[in-house]
Parts: C-alpha cells; sequence; structure tokens
C-alpha cells in the first residue's frame, strides 16, 4: 500500500519492500510488520508497503497487493490432476506463476513423475487470461515439477508434437517427436506480448541445461536425466528447424522450469527477464524509489542464491541508482549473502533474537529487529 502523503510530511519517507519469509510470512505481511518497525522509530515517517516477489512464489500475491484484480480458477495440475491457481490482472496484462499450474509442491516428487509433469496448466492459465482480456502476459518460472520444454503448455494452446506415425507426443517421450503441427495454435497468441520471468540462467541443454541441474530435485534419476535432456534436444531440433528462427537453447534462462524459458522464446515469441526486474517494474517501484530516502527490504534468507535476479538484491540495485541505501532484514544470513549484494546494511532475524523467535514469532521479531536497524541509521546519519 503507497501512502498518499507527500513526502515532506516528517521528513522522511521510507520504501517498505520485502519479499515473502518462506514458509512463515507471505510478503504483504513482511510489509506490514516491517511498516510497524520503522513507526516505531520514526513516527511522522510517510511509509509505503510495496511487497516484492522474483517471478516465483509469492509474485501473484505481490500484483495483488497493487489492488490488481485476482482471478481463480481449476487447471490441469503437473499430473492432470485438477489444481486451483490464480492470476492477476493490472489492465490488460496478466501476472502468471507457473508454479501455481505445475509446481513441484502439488506432487510427491519421484523418477516417474519427472518424466510425466506437463506444463499444461500454464496454458490453461493463459487462455483463461485471454479471456479476461490480457494482451500481454507475464509468467513467473521456477520451481516447477516438469521438463517438458513448455510443450505442454503449446500443446494446451493447440499445438501438435507428433512421432513418425504421427501420434501426439506427450511428456516423458518428447526424443519421439519427428514434428510439431501449429496450424491450430490459438491466433491470439500472434497478438499477444510474452514476457517469461525467469529465475534462473541455465540453458536448456547438457550438463547446465534443465534436467542435470534441476531434474533430480524433480524426482528424476541418472537415467531420467538422461531421457529429459535427450526429449528437449529432441523438440529443440524439431521446433527451432521448424520456426527458422535463431537457435534459442543457449540463451540464459532458456533452462528455467523444465525449459519452460525456452518454450516461450522459441514457441510464444516471449521476451525473457530476470523475474525480480520484471516484478519490480510491475509493482511500480522506480516511482516510488524517486520520492524516498530510505529503502528497506527482506527475505527468509540471504544466500548466495538470492544474487541471480532475486527480489532484495535486484532492489538494493536499483535503488543505488537512486543514490539510496537499502537495509535488508531477513530470517537467516549466509556470509554470501552479506558480500557483495549492495546492502547498506544486513541484519539477521537469527542472529538478533534467537532462531526460536524467528521461527514461530517472525512478525514480532520482524518488526523488533526492522526498529533496531532504522534507529542505528537514524544514529549513523
Ligand atoms: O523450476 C525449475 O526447474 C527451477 O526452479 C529452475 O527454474
Amino acid at each position: 500500500m503507497v501512502d498518499d502523503r507527500p513526502g515532506d510530511v516528517g521528513g522522511v519517507r521510507v520504501v517498505v519492500a520485502p519479499d515473502k519469509f518462506k514458509g512463515t510470512l507471505s510478503g504483504p505481511a513482511a510489509a506490514a510488520a516491517m511498516a510497524v518497525g520503522v513507526r516505531a522509530v520514526l513516527p511522522d515517517a510517510v511509509v509505503d508497503e510495496i511487497p516484492l516477489a522474483d517471478g516465483g512464489e509469492g509474485t501473484v500475491e505481490a500484483i495483488l497487493a497493487t489492488g490488481a484484480t485476482e482471478h481463480r480458477l481449476t487447471v490441469p495440475g503437473p499430473l492432470g490432476d485438477p489444481v486451483e491457481a490464480q492470476f492477476a490482472m493490472l489492465g490488460t496484462t496478466a501476472v502468471i506463476e507457473s508454479a501455481q499450474a505445475c509446481g513441484l509442491q502439488l506432487i510427491s516428487p519421484t523418477p516417474r513423475t519427472s518424466l510425466r509433469a506437463s506444463s499444461a496448466g500454464v496454458g490453461a492459465l493463459i487462455r483463461a487470461a485471454w479471456d479476461a482480456g490480457a494482451t500481454s502476459v507475464a509468467i513467473g518460472l521456477g520451481g516447477v515439477a516438469c521438463t517438458d520444454g513448455g510443450t505442454g503448455l503449446v500443446a494446451e494452446l493447440g499445438a501438435r508434437f507428433v512421432d513418425a506415425d504421427g501420434e501426439v507426443v506427450g511428456p516423458g517421450e518428447l526424443d519421439r517427436v519427428v514434428s510439431v503441427d501449429l496450424t491450430g495454435l490459438d491466433p491470439r497468441v500472434t497478438s499477444t506480448s510474452f514476457v517469461a520471468a525467469t529465475d534462473v540462467t541455465n540453458p536448456l541443454l547438457g550438463p547446465t541445461g534443465a534436467a542435470a541441474v534441476y531434474g533430480p530435485q524433480k524426482g528424476a534419476g541418472p537415467d531420467e536425466v538422461a531421457l529429459l535432456d535427450q526429449g528437449l534436444a529432441t523438440v529443440a531440433n524439431v521446433v527451432e528447424s521448424a520456426v527458422d528462427g535463431e537457435p534459442l537453447r543457449e540463451r540464459p534462462g532458456a533452462g528455467a522450469a523444465g525449459g519452460l524459458g525456452w518454450g516461450l522464446m522459441a514457441l510464444l515469441g516471449a521476451e525473457v527477464r530476470p523475474g525480480g526486474d520484471l516484478v519490480m517494474d510491475l509493482i511500480g517501484l522506480p516511482d516510488a524509489l524517486k520520492q524516498a530516502d530510505l529503502v528497506l527490504t527482506g527475505e527468509g534468507k540471504l544466500d548466495a542464491q538470492s544474487r541471480y535476479g532475486k527480489g532484495p538484491v535486484a532492489l538494493a540495485e536499483l535503488a543505488a541508482t537512486h543514490g539510496l541505501p537499502t537495509i535488508a532484514v531477513a530470517g537467516m544470513v549466509d556470509p554470501e549473502g552479506r558480500e557483495g549484494t549492495g546492502f547498506a546494511a544486513v541484519w539477521s532475524l537469527v542472529e538478533e533474537v534467537g532462531g526460536e523467535a524467528a521461527l514461530h514469532e517472525t512478525a514480532a521479531s520482524l518488526t523488533e529487529v526492522t526498529a533496531g536497524a532504522v534507529r542505528h541509521w537514524r544514529e549513523q546519519r
């Protein structure tokens, strides 16, 4: 929630923009807890609560916190069973989270599920977004159960991936694909601009690709990893020769969300952006920073992973371009989450109040540590 008062009331304007504290606080709840801490020390400050996300879980929630319209529907889950999913409409832009339709959290991963899981539900969300009037669709990638290169999604929109006998081929057997028929593709694809918000920079194939790096967390053993990688390579060869475009398999982010990054680029013409940057634009952070004096952010854990395109680090980089200091308050902080991340100061709940309170009284702890961080900042000014 952005405070409507002008920034000069009480002298200080603070942007409070945390990501979720996974497992304990949503982004909006974390922002509310931090804002209480800020007001305890700076009672006259104007405080803008703008929860962050990085394109993964919590992205739709962060967009909804800006006043976007929520849409809920049932879509095919990763293994075809129905799952409830939501998307947000911000004007004519729809924001979708792939993990809501085909997330790893929706199943118990096994070698079999690693082969069978499909991104079809993301296609169903795109269709619903069109029906709601979307002309641009932003898709948050990451945390999915499938490694199907987006074939399930595109098939849901009318494409057909077929084998030598003309039979339709699904996930787990993509190495049999010999051609792709795009004649049935929903015509709204061509009038829509797609953006894929990626959580990682991996290419599609090979030892640093979607199957090798993220297959094991989805239940794949070495045999499944090899089969999935082979399937993705086959589809990439077929599609890239059929659509006669530039090979996209090496592009950073092609391997995000089981190759959904590649599928969105190659088949739907999507632009790929780091998730943190895209979400910051959508929630209006660049404008909010123009009037701010201080930025506060946070998330459950700051570590080496926080560096790529992730909310708080991306925010600190953006704030620095406005000459603003960013203070991070995280549940836990690894040394890599401190060094070279661009924060003016980093505070850890576990270090300040202990592990028990950090885990079981996260909101109160976050308020207390935020107040301490702001007091320290005020004394240093
Ligand atoms: O979903 C996945 O495959 C990983 O989060 C990488 O994007």
